[in-house]
């Protein structure tokens, strides 16, 4: 018999095993809004018409190899990625206290920082948000790290428990890393405003917390690039260190080519260049090198001034598209006189709503009007389109009456 006859099956992903379920249900009104995946007006994926454009001056390109890249990755795309997050006339770009390296998109970027603070960092606790992103928690620990939690939401007011979270922050031991989802907190679409990133900023560097920030929908909640990075911004301004994972997934629709990057901000340009020799020997083990080609479509994009503009309006087409649609069904729940407060909908920023609805609300929707969503009551509303809202509304009607 098999060496592996006894080993038990796996759960599905709780997010990509949604999809999985969707692409079962022969139903023709199924509608998948769970992985946050943009979807257009039409139903469909997105490639950008940049990322068209792009691929087609690469392809044309015959200096182009496919040689490996260095461990580190694409030099253009690493100097263009820190430039984008961090601002153009960024003080710790100009320093070089900045050491970014390509990484398998916004999950590996984690990884690999994860990796590295378990081995060179003296502080193993991590305090991730209650609720965050379903893998954060399997990412930090895989790597060796002691996960806990801070809270984030509340679900009485369905907005940010500031005071929560600042207690919690404020009893974490010293040092203590903690991940902040950059802007569009994934699942709650709740943000902290401007004025309370900067309590969360002053309480953090007092006890020297070190900030791991997930950047993986910058421009996609609020429709611009430097807005939705402001809060990096904040941290980096005041000279301390962090880390920043960023992902092209959304934000450029590369989901497959796996397009990210871990920029670590250093006080002093010879501790960057030492963490940087330090990166190497956490991915050489792990992947070796990153892939070329995803990397390349993103360089291309940055550091051309017309394809950077035409980018930003697809982004600023992608995020209105997605604000339009919570407008519609904030709208069509109203005109049902669906029971519930449900200004969230339209409060809340980025991808994904965050309905409120129970485990057993939710399994009713899929049951009852196959409607594909993560069981913690979360909706991808990139997934939605005019044609699908009232369909939508009225299984959420039917869950809550
Ligand atoms: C906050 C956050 N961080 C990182 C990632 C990883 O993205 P990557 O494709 O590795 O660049 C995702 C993906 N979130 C969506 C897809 C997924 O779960 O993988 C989601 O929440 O549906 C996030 O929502």
């Amino acid at each position: 018999s098999s060496v592996f006859a006894n080993l038990p099956r796996a759960p599905e992903d709780p997010i990509l095993g949604v999809t999985v379920a969707y692409n079962k249900d022969p139903s023709p009104v199924k509608l998948n809004l769970g992985v946050g995946a943009y979807r257009t007006e039409e139903g469909k994926p997105l490639v950008l018409n940049v990322v068209r454009q792009a691929e087609k001056l690469l392809v044309n390109d015959r200096s182009r190899v496919k040689e490996y890249l260095p461990i580190v990755g694409l030099a253009d795309f690493n100097k263009l990625s820190a430039k984008l997050i961090l601002g153009a006339d960024s003080p710790a770009i100009l320093g070089n206290l900045v050491t970014t390296v390509q990484c398998l998109s916004g999950t590996g970027s984690l990884r690999v920082g994860a990796e590295f603070l378990a081995r060179h960092y003296y502080q193993r606790t991590i305090y991730i948000p209650n609720p965050t992103w379903g893998n954060h928690g399997k990412i930090f620990t895989l790597a060796g790290l002691t996960v806990k939690t801070y809270r984030y939401y509340d679900p009485v007011t369905r907005g940010l428990n500031i005071q929560g979270l600042l207690e919690d922050l404020g009893s974490a031991p010293s040092g203590a890393i903690v991940l902040l989802h950059a802007c569009a907190h994934n699942p709650t679409g709740v943000d902290p405003t401007l004025e309370q990133w900067e309590q969360i900023r002053r309480l953090m560097r007092s006890k020297r917390l070190l900030p791991f920030f997930d950047s993986a929908y910058q421009g996609f909640a609020s429709g611009s690039l430097d807005e939705d990075a402001k809060s990096v911004r904040m941290f980096v301004a005041d000279g301390g260190e962090c880390f920043i994972a960023q992902s092209y997934a959304k934000n450029m629709g590369l989901y497959g080519e796996r397009v990210g990057a871990l920029s670590i901000v250093c006080k002093t340009a010879d501790v960057a260049t030492r963490v940087e020799s330090q990166l190497k020997l956490v991915i050489r083990p792990m992947y070796s090198n990153p892939p070329i080609h995803g990397a390349s479509i993103v360089s291309t994009i940055l550091k051309d001034r017309n394809l950077y503009q035409e980018w930003t309006l697809e982004l600023k087409a992608m995020a209105d598209r997605i604000i339009t649609m919570r407008k519609q069904l904030f709208d069509a729940l109203r005109a049902r006189g669906t029971p519930g407060d449900w200004s969230h909908i339209i409060k809340q920023i980025g991808m994904f709503t965050f309905t409120g609805l129970n485990t057993k609300q939710v399994a009713f929707m899929t049951r009852e009007y196959h409607i594909y969503m993560t069981s913690d009551g979360r909706i991808s509303m990139a997934g939605l389109s005019s044609r699908t809202v009232p369909h939508l509304a009225d299984a959420i009607h039917a869950a809550v009456t």
